[in-house]
């Protein structure tokens, strides 16, 4: 059976993934990027070529690449780096899986695949154990996104004897908001040392109450500090003080999916919170627009998420 060095717990960012003008990926950036983690929002694991980083509009040999990219530059910087390996074809998910544990990655994710789906839970769990295959070595997740790959079989349904079946199992990403399926994932494998990793970052405080080890997302590239204020008022049991920065995380995310939120505005908010150019994303996504970075810019200033020097106080919502 894998054995991690240390449960992954904690933060963990989905890293976006850096482009030129041109589409092409900046890979010059990724080292600034791994620094600006670490040192400016305390986040010191990452999740690599998911959602947010647009793994599935890679190219396979990009894929390896951005994996090489950030172990290479992580090294003795993270804690732990995670690469999604997932894919539509067996084999090409199994090459990234094998290229993970030969580049000294510390995990692998694999979604669902969600063109040809599998339709019950035995299908499922005979493509994941094959990727997992490919990697014994390494720990395994299983990322959970039913609202993007369409494959609704409940995780809670799926942890169901998992080690049997795949003994490098380590964990699951849950980026659902069916929090009775999470709450039973968690209930259901309390002698097992799993990692139960959150996925809908305006709700962290919920899944934290139902036994969330940890959570990755989008947002702790840039809100990583203010969400880990959250997690430590929650470990002293300051519930009122969790609840503050949860809402106060809560009236940007919400003020943002008003405007239209996705992978494309997630870059331009990370260029804008980091100062890295994230550059734009990858067709079928387009570029966020202006008018989306002005008003996001301005939320941010006023929830004191970004320093500004031309806000007066009376302008400011910023909470504690
Ligand atoms: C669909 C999606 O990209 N979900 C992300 C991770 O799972 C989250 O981090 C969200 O971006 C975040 O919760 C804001 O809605
Ligand atoms: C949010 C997340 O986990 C992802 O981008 O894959």
């Amino acid at each position: 059976m894998a054995s991690p060095k240390k449960k992954l717990q904690g933060l963990v960012a989905a890293t976006i993934t850096p482009m030129t003008e041109h589409g092409e990926i900046n890979f010059s950036v990724i080292g600034r990027y791994v620094d600006y983690l670490v040192e400016e929002q305390g986040v010191k694991n990452v999740f690599v070529n998911g959602t947010t980083g647009e793994g599935l509009s890679l190219s396979i040999s990009e894929r390896c690449r951005v994996a090489e990219e950030w172990v290479t530059k992580g090294r003795n910087k993270l804690d732990q780096i995670v690469i999604h390996v997932g894919a539509l074809s067996l084999k090409e998910s199994q090459e990234l899986a094998q290229h993970a544990a030969e580049i000294g990655a510390d995990g692998i994710a694999v979604i669902a695949p969600f063109f040809l789906k599998p339709w019950n839970k035995d299908a499922l769990i005979n493509f994941l154990k094959e990727v997992a295959a490919a990697a014994p070595a390494l720990p395994f997740y299983y990322y959970h996104i039913p609202a993007l790959t369409g494959v609704k079989i409940r995780a809670e349904e799926l942890l169901d004897g998992i080690q049997d079946k795949i003994p490098s199992f380590q964990g699951l990403k849950f980026s659902d908001t069916d929090l009775l399926d999470f709450g039973q994932c968690v209930d259901q494998n309390r002698q097992r040392q799993f990692a139960f990793l959150f996925g809908v970052d305006e709700q962290l405080l919920s899944a934290l109450v139902m036994g969330a080890t940890g959570a990755v997302g989008s947002t702790y590239n840039y809100l990583g500090k203010k969400t880990k204020q959250m997690l430590e008022a929650f470990e002293r049991k300051d519930f009122s003080s969790a609840l503050s920065h949860q809402f106060c995380i809560q009236r940007f995310i919400n003020f943002v999916v008003k405007l239209g939120f996705g992978v494309s505005q997630t870059k331009a908010i990370m260029t804008l919170v980091s100062g890295i150019p994230m550059g734009p994303p990858r067709l079928p996504l387009q570029k966020a627009s202006r008018e989306f970075t002005d008003n996001a810019e301005a939320k941010l200033k006023s929830l004191d998420f970004l320093s500004c020097t031309d806000l007066k106080g009376g302008d400011m919502e910023a909470c504690s």
